[in-house]
């Protein structure tokens, strides 16, 4: 008789799982928002240096989340939502991600530095060193109030995109920091509301564990609070006008009406109705930047015809 033994063969990295490490849905959206910071800055730029210029901060935007994944392997292993991804699967080496995220970020600061110039470079190294760095391994498992200060990484793209065009930073490009540095609580802690047990299993200090979620609920609010009138004021700045004002009431309008429902649920009815309000909300935080962007974009784009700003 024949002795078949099945032994587990280790799944071989493919293209997809090296890609996966880069974290691409979420890098879209800070891709988008570099490309408008790009795009409205008053300064003509050639559309090669336009294209290298995205590219290579897209690039750095990746490489920093493959630093994070090689950094949190631990914590996702343990996080349902998060288990599945290249290294805690056992898919990719830890030693991988690190190379990779490590000769990216090279690569991206330094072809971005010659492409473009040494500002915008060194703005992207500080973005990538502040979340991989600071945000990844120092506060995220020190402080609930990771995200927030954590969060400043993910704001700055929009100001690399307009250190691409102009080489330095305006009242334009602190206000679009500023609104995504603002967005990122309520965008982040409607998410931790249903997330339920994963960052507790996983000993991560996120505001839902460390002060339950009725505090939580009063920080989304409270930093919706903040927010609403911020976004609105952008229409003032040299990248608003009509079309971002009309944008900015009718979203920030919804969102504080969907914090506001957020902040008066008590878990059982969250849990009646499987947080669908929190998941709306969360859902409904990537539509309010996308399109706040958007109409800051479309604003630009109407200026040729007399159209756009005031
Ligand atoms: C410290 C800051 C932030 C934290 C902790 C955070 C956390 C998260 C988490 C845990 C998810 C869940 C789904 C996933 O793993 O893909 C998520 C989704 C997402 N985030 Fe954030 N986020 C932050 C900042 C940002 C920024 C700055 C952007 C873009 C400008 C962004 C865009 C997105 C997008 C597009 C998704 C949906 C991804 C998908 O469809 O799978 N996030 N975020
Ligand atoms: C140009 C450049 C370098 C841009 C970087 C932009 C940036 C810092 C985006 C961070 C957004 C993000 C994936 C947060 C997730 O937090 P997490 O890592 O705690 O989430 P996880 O639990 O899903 O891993």
């Amino acid at each position: 008789m024949t002795d078949i033994r099945i032994t587990e063969v280790p799944k071989e990295a493919g293209f997809g799982d090296y890609f996966a490490l880069l974290k691409p849905r979420v890098m879209s959206l800070v891709v988008f928002t570099a490309l408008v910071g790009l795009l409205v800055a008053p300064a003509t730029v050639h559309p090669m240096i336009a294209l290298t210029g995205i590219l290579f901060i897209a690039l750095g935007a990746g490489a920093s989340g493959a630093l994070n994944m090689w950094w949190d392997a631990d914590i996702d292993r343990v996080m349902k939502r998060t288990r599945n991804r290249p290294v805690p699967a056992g898919v990719v080496q830890p030693g991988e991600a690190l190379g990779l995220g490590l000769a990216l970020s090279g690569i991206a600061v330094v072809m971005l530095g010659l492409a473009t110039n040494l500002f915008a470079a060194g703005l992207l190294a500080f973005t990538i060193f502040f979340y991989a760095v600071v945000y990844s391994m120092w506060l995220k498992r020190t402080t609930p109030q990771n995200i927030v200060i954590g969060g400043a990484a993910g704001a700055f793209p929009p100001m690399i995109g307009w250190a691409v065009a102009t080489g330095g930073v305006s009242l334009e490009s602190l206000f679009m920091f500023a609104l995504i540095f603002m967005w990122t609580p309520p965008h982040f802690w409607s998410l931790a509301l249903f997330m339920k047990s994963d960052y507790s299993d996983a000993g991560v200090p996120m505001l839902t564990v460390t002060h339950g979620r009725r505090v939580t609920r009063g920080h989304v609010l409270a930093y919706a609070l903040l927010l609403a009138p911020l976004a609105v004021a952008g229409a003032f700045t040299g990248i608003g006008g009509p079309l971002y004002l009309v944008v900015a009431l009718a979203l920030n309008g919804w969102l504080l009406r969907g914090a506001v429902r957020i902040w008066r649920r008590d878990e059982a009815e969250a849990e009646a109705d499987r947080y669908r309000v929190e998941k709306g909300f969360f859902r409904f935080s990537l539509y309010y930047l996308f399109l706040h962007f958007g109409a800051i974009l479309a604003e630009a784009a109407l200026k040729p015809y007399g159209l756009g700003g005031w």
